[in-house]
């Protein structure tokens, strides 16, 4: 079942040690299958070294496993939230990855410092309020996605515009077109992350790109007119 999403979604797992965006196993990756509903992601715990195809656990929408012998993801409920808000989201990654955790922590959005940003994110990756005593003791995994969701449609952000997203206190969540996307946005997020910290060490009174600079370099790679790369070479 679903084999080729199955060996991305493991991929992208294996990926998160590789571009140090994790410890231990501080890490989740997970794709969906939108012509089934059906989302793979990773069993909860497992060291990324000891992870094979088979212990990728599938669910449906409303959370139900289908096929998987392990427990997945704790983090599964974010997941499923997020992809039953978005249907434009096709993979999620969600890391402590330090940089990123970082703003977090702080309760701060990463602004659209330069050009880097702006080749992946239309506009600054926000943070999320802090949640509440009773979200926290409930169902926290799935409040923490309602936070989320809260959080992009009341600034009106389109998570395939701006794909990543900070929980105060918390840490970073990403997204994609797939789980192979999903992880390519999240490594950018955390260089990202880092060049902020350290612009506004070297200048504490830093601004965001201006609007032409920011929609020259998101459009350029993204949209129907996206010239870079050999997109269009004959
Ligand atoms: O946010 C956290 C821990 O705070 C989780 O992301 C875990 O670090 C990874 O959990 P599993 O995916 O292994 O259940």
């Amino acid at each position: 079942m679903l084999v080729q999403l199955k060996e991305m979604v493991l991929q992208a797992n294996l990926d998160l040690p590789k571009f140090g965006l994790v410890t231990f196993t501080w890490g989740n990756v997970s794709g969906i299958d939108r012509e089934t509903g059906l989302v793979v992601i990773k069993p909860s715990g497992v060291d990324y070294g000891k992870l094979r195809l088979e212990d990728l656990v599938v669910l449906n929408l409303d959370g139900k496993i289908v096929e998987g012998k392990l427990k997945p993801s704790s983090d599964t409920p974010t997941h499923l939230a997020l992809y039953r808000a978005f249907p434009q989201i096709g993979g999620i990654v969600h890391t402590h990855s330090p940089w990123a955790t970082s703003w977090a922590q702080a309760g701060r959005g990463i602004p659209a410092l330069g050009t880097t940003h702006a080749d992946y994110f239309y506009g600054e990756i926000p943070c999320t309020r802090v949640m509440t005593r009773e979200e926290i003791e409930g169902a926290y995994e799935l409040e923490t996605g309602r936070v989320i969701i809260e959080t992009l449609r009341d600034r009106g952000i389109d998570p395939a515009f701006v794909p990543g997203v900070l929980v105060h206190g918390h840490a970073p969540f990403a997204f994609g077109r797939d789980a192979r996307s999903a992880v390519r946005n999240a490594v950018v997020m955390e260089e990202v992350a880092k060049m902020g910290i350290h612009t506004y060490q070297l200048n504490p009174a830093a601004s965001s790109i201006d609007q032409a600079l920011l929609d020259r370099h998101y459009l350029r790679k993204h949209g129907a007119n996206a010239y870079y790369g050999q997109k269009g070479a004959n």
